[in-house]
Formats: structure tokens, sequence, C-alpha cells
């Protein structure tokens, strides 16, 4: 569905964002692209939707180039960027005006999601607050039921009660057909959420995994004393001991911890990185 090779991107020309950067990604799925604050991950997200254009490599997105904007394209192709902007009219002129430009818009599934947002329908988006404009914005993505969702760190403004719907709702919403990747650095938002991990970091993506292969390779732990275990990775101080992520030898059941995982790859990133190269 996604095949990237090689590309490089700039916003000037001797200074890459994206370097020789190669992905390739399946429908069916859930990606979450991780990445510290400037990685490039909006950049990323634009490239694979159209919206900018690699100076070199190639992007394929749903047996197109996205830089050719092609209106078959861009009808199956949906970007939640980070920061919206809405006109002032109410839910409805909205939803008469851009949700034509999806073929496969569908109307009860918004209304669906609103609900579950607990938005009432007949608002004004001039009248909403950021996150409940948000809100009308993820349920407007999800509806549009796209080929390609490009979700760019869609829980800012979401209190954690809305967190959670989201979580609800998103689990719900995949189709086999359908690809979404949601770009965070907000990375404990994503825990229970998405089926592969994506690492961008160095201009590259440097960890592609499926999230049971994660709990395959490592163990996440908690111990009172580091000295209980003898071959930690990586260990951060917890209320009660240490939170320790060592290589899951004895192939023990563990929860993935997210946010711990990330920090450890950009930490210890050869060691972390190493688990996963082994044959
Ligand atoms: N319009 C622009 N012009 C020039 N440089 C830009 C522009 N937009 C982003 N950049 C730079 O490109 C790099 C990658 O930015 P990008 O927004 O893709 O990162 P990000 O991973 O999405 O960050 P964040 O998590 O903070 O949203 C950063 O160094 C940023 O300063």
């Amino acid at each position: 569905m996604i095949a990237i090779e090689k590309l490089n991107f700039g916003y000037r020309k001797k200074e890459l964002v994206l370097e020789n950067l190669s992905l390739h990604l399946k429908p069916g799925h859930i990606y979450g692209l991780l990445g510290s604050n400037g990685a490039g991950k909006s950049s990323l997200l634009h490239n694979i939707c159209g919206l900018l254009f690699p100076s070199s490599g190639s992007c394929k997105v749903a047996g197109d180039n996205p830089a050719n904007r092609n209106p078959q394209f861009l009808q199956q192709v949906y970007l939640l960027p980070e920061e919206i902007y809405l006109p002032n009219v109410s839910i409805k002129s909205y939803l008469d005006v851009y949700a034509p430009f999806y073929p496969t818009f569908d109307n009860e599934l918004f209304f669906r999601f609103l609900g579950e947002f607990d938005i009432p329908k007949e608002n004004k988006l001039q009248h909403m607050s950021y996150g409940q404009k948000k809100k009308v914005m993820i349920s407007f993505a999800l509806a549009t039921q796209a080929k390609v969702l490009l979700m760019d760190e869609p829980t800012n403004g979401l209190d954690i009660p809305s967190k959670k719907q989201f979580r609800k709702i998103i689990a719900g919403v995949l189709k086999e057909d359908q690809l979404i990747i949601i770009s965070t650095h907000q990375v404990k938002d994503l825990d229970s959420l998405i089926d592969y991990v994506l690492i961008l970091d160095d201009k590259k993506i440097i960890l592609h995994e499926p999230v049971e292969n994660i709990t395959d390779k490592l163990a996440f732990k908690q111990v009172m004393s580091l000295d209980e275990v003898s071959t930690t990775i990586y260990s951060e101080g917890a209320l009660k001991g240490y939170a320790v992520i060592t290589p899951n030898i004895k192939k023990e059941q563990s929860r993935l911890d997210m946010e711990m995982f990330f920090n450890a790859v950009l930490s210890e990133k050869q060691q972390m990185l190493s688990q996963f190269n082994k044959q």
C-alpha cells in the first residue's frame, strides 16, 4: 500500500530532514509513527499524501505517485493535520461542502463518532473549544473511510477521557484494505492502540516492528533492585524500584510499555536495535 524507497527530503537544498528513507507498509494495520520533536514525522506524512515532494527517491502510495496529486489518489488518502483551522460554519454545512470529496464518506458513521465524543450535531464550529473541534475532525477523518488515513498528533488537545474514547473508536474502525498511521511524540497515547511501531530518528526509520515481536524479543519488568536482573538493557526509576527492559530469553509474557520502549531505543540505540536484527 505504501512503498517508499531511498527517499530524500529537505525544506532547504543542503539540509535534509529525511535521508535515504525506505519504508513498506501493508493494509489492515495501524502503525504508530514515533519520533522526538522535529524528527520529521509530519514531513514524512506530508510526503505520503502529496503535500510535500521528495527531492529524490520514490514514494508510491496506493499504486500512485502522491506528487502527481491525481484526484482519484487524493480521494483515497486523508491527512488529519496537527493544527486544524476550521471555517465558521455549522457541522452540517462543513459536511455538505467537504464530505462529497470522499466517495466512501459515511454520514451515519460520522454522526455515530460525534455522538461517542459527546459533541451535539447541531453545534457551530466557531462555538467549539479546540479539543471539541479536534473531535469533529477525528470523526470526519474516520468517516471518510480513506484507504490511507494519516493522523498527525491526533490526541493533541484531547483530555484524558477523550483520549480513551479515541482509542476505543480507532480500535473498531480499521478495515482489511485500509491502513492507518498515527504520528505522535506523546508515545503513551498509542498504548494498546497500534499493531506496528515505527520509529523515525536520524532522518530515517530506524525501527519497524510488530508489537508482538517487541514483547517476544524483550521483557518489560518491575524490580525492587537492579541486582535482581543480570541482563538489563535499559532501566528507569519507578514508584517502587525500577522498570527494566531485558532480552526475553525465557520467553516470558509481558506488556509493552510504549514510552519506556521509545526512550530505550533512543538512549540505547545499538543495543536495542541489535535485539531485532538477530536471526
Ligand atoms: N515549513 C518548514 N520550513 C523549514 N523547515 C521546516 C518546516 N517545517 C518543518 N521544518 C523543520 O523540519 C524538521 C522536521 O519537522 P517536522 O515537523 O516534520 O517534525 P515532527 O517530527 O513532526 O515534529 P513534532 O513532533 O514537533 O511535530 C524540523 O527540524 C523542523 O524545524
